[in-house]
């Protein structure tokens, strides 16, 4: 026979030889081992993580929610910057409607009085100067205060600044009170309604739970242990769960996060689907490069006087930004997730088998022996051999 009849007849052989599986029983306890093994651990699987931590067979829902706040309380200033004031939600929480995110004032820099007028402005090495010569009329600059005249005025007994036009007297923010002026809103509380939907499953729910009452809500307060259900929150009691120290942040401000919680399982526990409070600071506080803390922001309350001009009293506000920030998901059971879950976890059980196969053919003192029985060629020659020895067997 030639070499490429032999080839060809190899390949016939290789394309359309039927493998058929047969069963072969090996009496070994190591191998029977390793097999019932494998079989447990992919079991404790399939049941333990994929069933019950992952709750795989649930199809999922993502939240959709709604969130409206509302600051209340008072406090009282009495400080040489201002006169003596009494403060409520409307003076401190800005802006006044409040959804997401809403700002609670805690220290300022007050400047009253400003007009449109010329004054010299701040000396800093830019602005410092010894006659007209060192200033430009027109020239402006973005961390300044106004627009340049083009003199060179005193602003002090010993330090001359270029003049500027602008709202004057300018705003001096170098020194900012502390403790905070409105340190006593560590005691405002805010309420939080907050609603959520599911759109899938049209599962609805609210923060204000089914068995809160009016009267209840009037003098409930959050407290994770003893009352964990009401939506009202004291400012204070929200920054000491966040870590933090309410009068330290208020002097300069900051973010901070309320997170609430709706994982829910709408299978087993859908009575206790309900919300899971959470606090943390957002905004950077590096304990070491301490550049550019805080927040605040600038506002000013503008007049006009008896003789018709017009005046403003500049605040450069600091304060704590709460942002409420909603995530979840909701779970239920699905068929499609169900059966293709339960498919990956067959496919895991048929692959046991090469695992306890390696095992036999490669670790167990009788693997030729098993090696040589776990394939069988059968030739048409064979056939005919069996056939005359069980011929022979039965004539015997
Ligand atoms: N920040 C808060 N701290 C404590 N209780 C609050 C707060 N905000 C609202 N409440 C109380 O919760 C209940 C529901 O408030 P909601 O704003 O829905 O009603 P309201 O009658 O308009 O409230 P109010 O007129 O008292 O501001 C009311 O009894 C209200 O007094």
């Amino acid at each position: 026979m030639s070499r490429s009849a032999g080839c060809c007849q190899k390949t016939l052989h290789y394309v359309f030889d039927y493998e058929t599986t047969k069963t072969l029983v090996i009496p070994n306890i190591g191998v029977g081992c390793i097999f019932r093994f494998t079989q447990l651990l992919v079991l404790l699987y399939v049941v333990g993580y994929v069933c019950v931590v992952q709750k795989a067979y649930q199809d999922t829902d993502s939240v959709i929610s709604s969130v409206t706040t509302k600051v209340k309380g008072f406090a009282y200033t009495n400080t040489s910057d201002m006169d003596p004031r009494f403060w409520d939600g409307a003076d401190y929480i800005i802006p006044p409607q409040g959804d997401h995110s809403f700002f609670v004032l805690t220290n300022m820099v007050v400047t009253p009085k400003q007009t449109q007028s010329r004054c010299p402005e701040l000396p800093n090495p830019s602005t410092t100067c010894v006659d007209d010569c060192d200033c430009i009329e027109g020239r402006t600059d973005t961390r300044g205060n106004g627009i340049q005249t083009g003199l060179c005025v005193n602003y002090s007994q010993t330090v001359q600044t270029c003049e500027v036009l602008a709202w004057c007297p300018l705003e001096i923010d170098t020194q900012i009170p502390e403790p905070a002026m409105l340190a006593a809103a560590e005691n405002f509380t805010v309420l939080i309604k907050n609603s959520v939907t599911f759109p899938k499953f049209n599962v609805h729910r609210r923060n204000i739970l089914p068995h809160i009452n009016s009267s209840y809500l009037k003098r409930c307060e959050f407290n994770r242990k003893t009352d964990p259900d009401c939506p009202i929150f004291r400012l204070k009691h929200i920054l000491s769960e966040a870590g933090e120290d309410f009068q330290d942040m208020a002097v300069k401000g900051g973010v901070l996060g309320i997170i609430i919680d709706w994982s829910c399982d709408l299978d087993w526990w859908a009575r206790k689907c309900v919300p899971k409070y959470s606090f943390r600071r957002l905004d950077n506080k590096h304990p070491v490069n301490n550049v550019a803390p805080g927040y605040n922001f600038r506002f000013a309350k503008y007049y006009k006087t008896p003789d018709g001009e017009e005046t403003r009293t500049l605040i450069k506000a600091y304060g704590i930004r709460f942002d409420v920030i909603v995530f979840g998901t909701a779970g239920k059971f699905g068929i499609v997730p169900t059966i293709v879950n339960l498919g990956a976890a067959l496919a895991f059980l048929s692959l046991l088998p090469a695992v306890s196969d390696w095992f036999m053919l490669t670790c167990l003192s009788k693997k030729h022996y098993y090696s040589q029985h776990k394939v069988t060629y059968l030739s048409e020659d064979t056939e005919a051999e069996s056939i005359s020895m069980a011929t022979s067997y039965g004539t015997r």
